[in-house]
């Protein structure tokens, strides 16, 4: 995958991986073999966030070369963290934060740079971060986490498109979410690890990216119990400890190498999969008259390319993960009758819809739901990414779809998906990324 090598005013630019690169992909082959998923880019981003914790050194082990890791690697080196890395591994020492303000140039590329507000609010009592705004799949205010700010006593302060906190010491609290936030979640819990006292968070997040951020917490020496549950209880501790540690693996990178699985009635082992954090979708996909074999850490699907219509709806963990929704559209537009996706996390998440009715799939959207009338086959298109798991369905389309695949705006899949084109060459499709 492309290499980071600076930003403009507008998008990250990479060399091989930049916004005029696209995916050409020449589909209807029958894919085969197995495929290794990659450490989780919604794991490690909250937990390279709180490394800013400790003054102590974190090796994070396994890294994925992923452009949302280069950019949270920016952030904390901006805030003063030193990040060294060999091969996989990155080293990561804190004992030097020299700035407290994460700008408008790094959070706006990626909308998970607002978690380091947790962690220096926690650590310097200070923290001024620049306001994540919205995106393409939905407004995605952040009041849930500035409520929890405050709760634990911190004064908030909005201006100029930044939120500036700050706190002379954080104290424990109970705080109810309106709705479990995976972010706000991670970033108050973050925040509350240094806190004095105890902070109950009801209604949290059960996310396993949580429980996982949580254990990561707990080893630096963290008190915090439930996570994994709606109840997260945190008793304050006086400082962390530098850890190594590694992260769980994709499960959404494994649940899009399953659709590619299915979408081509193709078998295929993925491994490195930890298949408890994939049960919806997995009993989604034997709905849609998929073959699954689970064993320990890999998961065998034979899949079937003409699927039993399915009704979906998204819904925080262990429901339906939404980033899963795009590509089990692409999946169910060749369906032998009509199935429903509705989708309740995020307001505006079917812009991979236009792109899959010029591949000729057949959907309607009536406000949150789509209604899907399978059709006997997709036709190669030009189409866009809009954004990461929207260029995911888009590729998945292209596998199963007759003649060429153009994805454009490649960089939207690089954020989350490493070494995409040579994963999936590697079972035999036909994918290439071109300038
Ligand atoms: C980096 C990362 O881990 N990203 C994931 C994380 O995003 P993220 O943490 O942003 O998602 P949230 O769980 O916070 O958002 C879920 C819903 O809550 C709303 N909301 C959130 C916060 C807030 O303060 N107020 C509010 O109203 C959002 O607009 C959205 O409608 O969880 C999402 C839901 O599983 C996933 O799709 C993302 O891939
Ligand atoms: C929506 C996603 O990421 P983010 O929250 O960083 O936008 C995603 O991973 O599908």
């Amino acid at each position: 995958m492309g290499r980071y090598t600076g930003f403009d005013s507008r998008i990250l630019i990479f060399s091989g991986g930049n916004k005029l690169s696209k995916f050409i992909i020449e589909g209807g082959r029958k894919l085969s073999g197995k495929i290794k998923v990659s450490s989780a880019k919604n794991a490690v981003l909250p937990v390279l966030a709180a490394t800013l914790l400790t003054s102590g050194e974190c090796v994070i082990e396994d890294v994925p070369e992923l452009e949302d890791v280069n950019v949270m690697r920016e952030v904390i080196a901006s805030l003063g963290a030193k990040c060294g890395q060999r091969e996989r591994k990155f080293i990561i020492n804190s004992a030097h934060i020299n700035s407290f303000e994460a700008p408008y140039e790094l959070v706006r590329k990626m909308r998970a740079s607002f978690l380091v507000m947790g962690p220096l609010l926690a650590r310097f009592g200070k923290a001024k971060i620049s306001m994540p705004g919205g995106c393409a799949i939905g407004s995605r205010p952040i009041d849930l986490h500035l409520k929890g700010f405050s709760a634990l006593g911190a004064k908030i302060n909005l201006g100029h498109g930044y939120v500036e906190a700050s706190a002379e010491k954080l104290m424990g609290a109970t705080i109810y979410l309106d709705f479990p936030s995976v972010g706000a979640t991670e970033n108050i819990m973050m925040a509350a690890v240094l806190a004095q006292g105890q902070t109950i968070i009801e209604n949290a997040a059960k996310e396993p990216e949580i429980i996982d951020l949580a254990n990561f917490l707990n080893s630096m020496g963290a008190k915090i119990r439930g996570a994994g549950t709606d109840i997260i209880k945190i008793e304050g501790v006086k400082e962390l400890s530098g850890i190594s540690y590694t992260v769980i693996p994709d499960r959404i990178e494994a649940g899009t190498y399953l659709v590619a699985g299915a979408i081509t009635g193709s078998e295929i082992l993925v491994e490195n999969v930890l298949s408890e954090h994939l049960k919806p979708v997995i009993a989604k996909l034997i709905e849609c008259g998929c073959q699954i074999f689970e064993e320990e850490d890999k998961i065998l699907i034979i899949g079937n390319s003409n699927p039993n219509p399915v009704d979906i709806k998204t819904m925080p963990y262990p429901g339906f993960p939404t980033d899963m929704q795009a590509q089990m559209m692409a999946y169910l537009s060749l369906c032998k009758g009509t199935s429903m996706v509705i989708e309740t996390v995020f307001e505006n998440r079917f812009m991979h819809v236009e792109e899959l009715k010029r591949m000729g799939a057949r959907i309607k959207i009536e406000g949150r739901s789509a209604v899907i009338e399978g059709v006997e086959k997709l036709t190669g298109a030009p189409v866009k990414a809009t954004d990461l798991r929207a260029g995911a369905a888009l590729i998945l389309a292209g596998l199963a779809a007759q003649g060429v695949t153009e994805v454009l705006n490649s960089y939207h899949v690089d954020r989350g998906y490493e070494n995409i084109v040579e994963k999936l060459s590697s079972l035999g499709a036909k994918i290439e990324r071109a300038e």
